[in-house]
């Protein structure tokens, strides 16, 4: 088949590494925190043992995904140094690092820009109202401490990923208003690499007491999201969140083209098991669908990144067909 006709589909080879599971929030739909002080933290040589078997297994990302110690604690230093060792050891080892470690100051931002391809935040819903709900006890999830880190990830050409999760009490409406600030952000700095639609799955620790987000309303905010998004934005959704494989290919249908980090656990949603790359390819193939690796770094923002990191990055894009992935992008662009 020419590669002009191949019908792409991305995801990212990589493994989750939580510095500590401690959270001083406490989002009432969240499966993954414990209390402060409770989780002890992963130390360089934990991690380093962790990663040296997966040299040999062609992971690229290592996602490194955090609960958060609070911005004014005395401990929180010794957090973000801790974050910041991680990333670097995980680059010296050859592997390209992603951090989500919730609302970072503009300096801790500026810090781990040095050691990260990419970084990432989700939104969540912007609306207010679940500062009465599920965000309550959330200070992290302040709309407007969300948005900044948006705007000072583009102010410092960080590539970003961001998101929604979907089914935690918001409106519809609210999720068009969610998705008109992040376009409206892109536009200025250019910066998002990806959007993720998450929909809120429940998990054996949560208190929140909702059901699933309906699988079936997923295609059709995949295809609004995508007229409201800038072509050059990915959608991404979780494969292990969307269990019905014929609702995965309508999300693939309806504009999806990514399937986000896959790797041994879900740490964030530990009661849905990843789908492994080669079922991934068998629900994907017979519908005329490729399962591509990609880097946590889209080739378009490899010019922002230090020379060290660009560096870092080259030798993965030898391995990774990018070329087929540039031509994917360019042919969605000139779709929309
Ligand atoms: O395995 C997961 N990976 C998650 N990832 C990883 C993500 O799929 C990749 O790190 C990015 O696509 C970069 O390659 C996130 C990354 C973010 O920046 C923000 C939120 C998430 C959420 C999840 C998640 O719930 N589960
Ligand atoms: C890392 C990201 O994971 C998402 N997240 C947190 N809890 C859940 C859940 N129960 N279901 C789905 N996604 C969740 C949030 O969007 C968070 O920002
Ligand atoms: N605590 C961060 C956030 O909510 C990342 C991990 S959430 C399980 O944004
Ligand atoms: S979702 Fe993130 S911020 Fe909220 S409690 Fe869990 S770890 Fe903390």
């Amino acid at each position: 088949m020419p590669i002009n006709n191949c019908r792409l589909v991305t995801y990212s080879p990589a493994y989750t590494i939580v510095p500590t599971y401690e959270c001083f929030n406490r989002c009432s739909y969240c499966n993954f925190r414990s209390e402060p002080g409770k989780s002890p933290w992963m130390s360089i040589s934990d991690v380093e043992s962790i990663l040296k078997p997966l040299q040999s297994q062609n992971i690229c990302e290592i996602l490194i995904l955090s609960g958060e110690v609070h911005p004014h604690s005395s401990r929180r230093q010794a957090w973000f140094g801790r974050i910041y060792d991680l990333c670097e050891l995980a680059l010296s080892m050859g592997f390209l690092p992603h951090t989500n470690a919730g609302p970072l100051s503009f300096e801790e931002m500026q810090k781990l820009k040095r050691v990260n391809v990419s970084m990432g935040l989700m939104l969540e819903q912007l609306t207010p109202a679940l500062l009465n709900t599920v965000h309550r006890h959330a200070p992290s999830k302040l709309p407007e401490v969300r948005l900044q880190q948006l705007q000072w990830a583009g102010e410092l050409q960080i590539p970003f990923t961001t998101g929604l999760l979907l089914g935690i009490g918001e409106t519809v409406n609210d999720w068009w208003e969610t998705l008109e600030a992040i376009s409206k952000l892109h536009q200025r700095y250019h910066h998002i690499q990806e959007v993720i639609l998450q929909p809120h799955s429940p998990g054996h620790q949560q208190t929140f007491d909702a059901p699933p987000f309906d699988p079936h309303k997923l295609p059709e905010v995949i295809a609004k999201a995508r007229q409201i998004l800038p072509p050059d934005i990915t959608i991404q959704i979780p494969p292990n969140l969307v269990k019905d494989n014929c609702w995965l290919l309508a999300c693939i249908e309806a504009g999806a083209r990514d399937l986000g980090g896959i790797g041994p656990k879900d740490e964030v949603n530990p009661d849905y098991p990843h789908v492994q790359e080669q079922a991934l390819r068998e629900i994907l193939q017979p519908a005329g669908w490729e399962l591509v690796a990609r880097s946590p770094v889209y080739p378009q923002f490899d010019t922002w990144l230090s020379g060290e990191l660009q560096t870092a990055v080259k030798r993965w894009r030898k391995i990774t067909p990018v070329s087929l992935l540039s031509e994917q992008q360019s042919r969605d662009f000139r779709n929309s």
